[in-house]
């Protein structure tokens, strides 16, 4: 693993991967990898998740295609340099933010979307100029296999790299010294990531999970919220880190929201949801054994049938939830949905506030007011109003958790921000030494005054004002000079 680490630095002190033409190549060679073996890549995810081909492209293709586009239509912006202002001091100067990349980066990815969760941050990765190791998720293993073959054939070996394996491979990777490490999956070893990554000062972004809360309003078109609800949470059957894990509303709520969602399941999957192409299975029997343990006790209004062979786990309601039940400590991460009933959004709101600042946050109302108030009034790694999930799928939007959810974000613009260092640039001539005595020593009350005088004054007035300025500056000069 040392070796591998070694010969991607290597490779990026070389300088290969700065060019933006390199990293163009780099981009349209890995939409030629999904696009010329598309086939190969959906018959994986699909593998893995029990899930048909047209959801697993949709799922997942079309964001990787999506952000592929965008990075090749918007790198040579992002990758150039940015003016910036400059003060008194500085005005005769050249003073700019140049991003660069940030060297060997580690790209961690989880099973539940295996593809998007490792080749979205690979876009950003590549297009900010560096060398990458992905690590897919073992869970998933037909991805984890097809990326392990795939990559190498399209992408240079020498900068990205792929290693495939579980926790002590993982660990292993670990102990290594990264410039950054992007790491999606849960909390627990999110902590481990970070740790690790402590010891060598290396900055993580972390793409966690944590229980997103969705408020219904009683003003609100049911028909459409529980619609909305019933396709974030089912898909990929409940195990998205975005879905909604639990709604809150009014008592009076519960039997109309439990009956529509319950005739969009029928829309959606048909009377035999177990036949259903759209319905996927959980991934192993650990996690389908752990979804099993949070409905006792319960009261299932609808679902709660499951086949442990096919680890199959119906579309379920839970009803007159209790918060202190063990369903409402962790996140689901399945397709069960409970209703905990709240008087009113003032009281929703302290429930969201007493607990993790969550992933996601959803608000159903037709009352505008009412959910910026929600907003305003609540923290959450990201918010949509009137749907859910939406919010992932727009790329100008910053990705990414608070607190307990994670930290740092990506997707889009903030993709090659998280990959790249801002550096701040200041390209001095060698004249003006008259006006640079003030902040050498002695100091003196005189250079004090002339100090504030050339930090302190702003000038934001057009050209008008930009030409006085320069007169001041240079009366100021004068001044100055035979002054110090
Ligand atoms: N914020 C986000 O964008 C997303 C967050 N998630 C969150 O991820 C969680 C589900 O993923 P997991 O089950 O954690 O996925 P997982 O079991 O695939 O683990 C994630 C990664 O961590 C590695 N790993 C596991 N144990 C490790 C250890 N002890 N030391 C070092 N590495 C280790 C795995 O090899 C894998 O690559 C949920 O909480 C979900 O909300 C999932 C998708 C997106
Ligand atoms: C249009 C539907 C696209 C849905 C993609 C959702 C991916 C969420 C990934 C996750 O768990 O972080």
């Amino acid at each position: 693993m040392e070796r591998q680490v070694l010969r991607l630095r290597q490779a990026f002190r070389s300088g290969r991967s700065r060019p933006l033409r390199f990293r163009l190549q780099q981009l349209e060679a890995l939409r030629r990898m999904v696009q010329e073996r598309e086939k190969e890549i959906l018959a994986a995810i699909a593998a893995d998740l029990s899930k048909s081909e047209l959801n697993a492209y949709s799922h997942e293709v079309i964001t990787i295609l999506g952000e592929i586009d965008f990075m090749l239509g918007n790198l040579p912006e992002l990758a150039s340099a940015r003016p910036a202002k400059k003060n008194l001091l500085t005005m005769m100067d050249e003073a700019y933010v140049q991003p660069e990349p940030l060297g060997v980066v580690l790209i961690i990815g989880a099973w539940n979307y295996p593809f998007v969760l490792t080749m979205q941050p690979l876009v950003g990765a590549i297009a900010a100029g560096n060398a990458a190791i992905v690590k897919p998720s073992e869970l998933s293993e037909n991805t984890a296999k097809i990326l392990a073959e795939l990559l190498p054939q399209y992408l240079d070996q020498d900068l990205y790299a792929i290693v495939n394996g579980g926790i002590p491979e993982t660990t292993e990777l670990l102990k290594q010294r990264f410039d950054h490490i992007l790491y999606t999956g849960n909390t627990a070893v999110g902590k481990i990531v970070m740790e690790a990554a402590a010891k060598h000062l290396t900055p993580v972004t972390l793409e966690l999970g944590g229980k997103s809360p969705c408020y219904i309003d009683r003003d609100c078109d049911l028909d459409v919220a529980c619609r909305r609800v019933a396709w974030g949470k089912y898909m990929n059957c409940g195990q998205t880190c975005i879905a909604p894990d639990y709604i809150l509303c009014e008592a009076s709520l519960q039997n109309q929201i439990v009956q529509k969602i319950k005739e969009t399941v029928k829309d959606f999957y048909g009377e035999n949801i177990k036949a259903s192409p759209d319905y996927e299975r959980i991934i192993n029997l650990r996690h389908f054994k752990r979804l099993q343990s949070l409905l006792k006790g319960q009261k299932i209004a609808f679902g709660g049938e499951m086949d442990e062979a096919t680890r199959y786990l119906a579309p379920t309601i839970l009803t007159d939830v209790d918060p202190n039940s063990k369903v409402m400590q962790e996140e689901i991460f399945g397709p069960i949905l409970p209703i905990v009933s709240v008087k009113n959004v003032d009281e929703a709101i302290n429930f969201i506030n007493d607990r993790e600042k969550p992933l996601a946050l959803y608000v159903f109302s037709r009352n505008n007011k009412l959910i910026k108030r929600v907003i305003d009034e609540t923290s959450s790694g990201g918010v949509t109003g009137n749907d859910v999930i939406m919010h992932f799928t727009v790329n100008s939007l910053p990705f990414g958790g608070v607190g307990a959810s994670g930290m740092g974000a990506y997707h889009g613009k903030y993709s090659f921000d998280a990959f790249s260092h801002q550096r701040p640039c200041l390209l001095k001539g060698l004249k003006g030494e008259s006006v640079n005595k003030l902040r050498y020593p002695p100091n003196s009350e005189s250079k004090v005054s002339w100090a504030k005088f050339f930090l302190l004054k702003q000038f934001n007035k057009g050209r008008l004002g930009m030409l006085l300025f320069v007169c001041l500056v240079a009366v100021a000069a004068v001044i100055v000079k035979d002054q110090l």
